[in-house]
């Protein structure tokens, strides 16, 4: 990923994404493993100029971007895994839980599901990939409290498979990570891992149109509204200090 200064995801880069999954999907590849060019940070997650005072088409149509993303990651005949090389909060977080395998930078970063701090609810494909990977009384609680996990913490939890040195690291335990696979039939590895991850796949697919509805809702929500604004703020006055 290469959008700068922080790789977050809006509408048009959703599309951009969109389109090199299926462009992938066409290929014989052996697995795909995610990173940032970007020093020091992942993904900071969907960007948040999308839902402040969003024009509503086009907060339906970005809803809906991140629902084609997701079903795409998650439904990938090969092997995925994240050489997470930075901060990877929200959807950032998500991204890599849409992987099989994460490797995570040893550094001063923050992963983690942090959508209740901006007065906001996960959505349940949201919750489902994270509790299919770590137990569901941490996710609860990490959700409700919007932690954001350091790298030890996050192993620890198992919300990331190993910690890496360095980028090259990270990729290199990425790439060892879908060797494991060179023997396996593509085909049974496949449909082992779409059966593994029908919970959120299905609950995408079955509610895409309530969850485009609930994702307004929120967004819309005056409430909400307050708390963006407040934390853009903070964003651009972070500089400032
Ligand atoms: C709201 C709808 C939710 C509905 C509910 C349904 C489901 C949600 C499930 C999934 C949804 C996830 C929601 C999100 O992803 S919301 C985004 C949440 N992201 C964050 O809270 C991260 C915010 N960023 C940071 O904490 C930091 O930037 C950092 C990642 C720790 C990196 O810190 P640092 O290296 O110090 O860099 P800066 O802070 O200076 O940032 C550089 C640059 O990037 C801009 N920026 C950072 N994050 C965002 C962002 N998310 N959106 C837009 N812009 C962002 C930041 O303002 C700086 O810009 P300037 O250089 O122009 O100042």
């Amino acid at each position: 990923m290469q959008r700068p200064p922080a790789n977050t995801f809006n509408l048009e880069y959703l599309h951009e994404i969109t389109n090199s999954l299926d462009e992938i999907s066409k290929q014989k590849l052996k697995g795909v493993i995610l990173t940032s060019a970007i020093p020091n940070i992942f993904s900071a997650g969907l960007d948040i100029k999308e839902f402040y005072k969003p024009d509503l088409q086009r907060l339906e149509n970005f809803w809906s971007s991140v629902q084609d993303v997701f079903i795409k990651l998650l439904d990938l005949d090969f092997a995925t895994a994240a050489a997470i090389n930075g901060h990877a909060p929200a959807a950032g977080c998500v991204l890599s839980l849409s992987c099989e395998y994460r490797a995570m930078v040893n550094g001063n970063y923050k992963i983690g599901l942090n959508e209740a701090a901006l007065g906001i609810i996960t959505t349940p494909w949201i919750q489902a990939m994270m509790y299919q990977v770590i137990p569901m009384k941490h996710t609860e609680t990490a959700l409700t409290t919007a932690k954001l996990f350091d790298v030890d913490e996050a192993l620890q939890i198992g919300l990331i498979d190993e910690i890496a040195s360095n980028k090259e690291d990270a990729i290199n335990r990425c790439k060892q990570y879908i060797r494991k696979f060179d023997k396996i039939p593509l085909h049974a590895r496949a449909l082992t891992k779409q059966r593994m991850r029908q919970t959120p796949i299905k609950i995408l697919r079955e509610q895409r149109d309530e969850d485009i509805r609930m994702f307004v809702d929120v967004v819309m929500n005056p409430s909400v509204q307050d708390n963006l604004k407040d934390y853009v703020e903070k964003l651009k006055n972070k500089k400032k200090k």
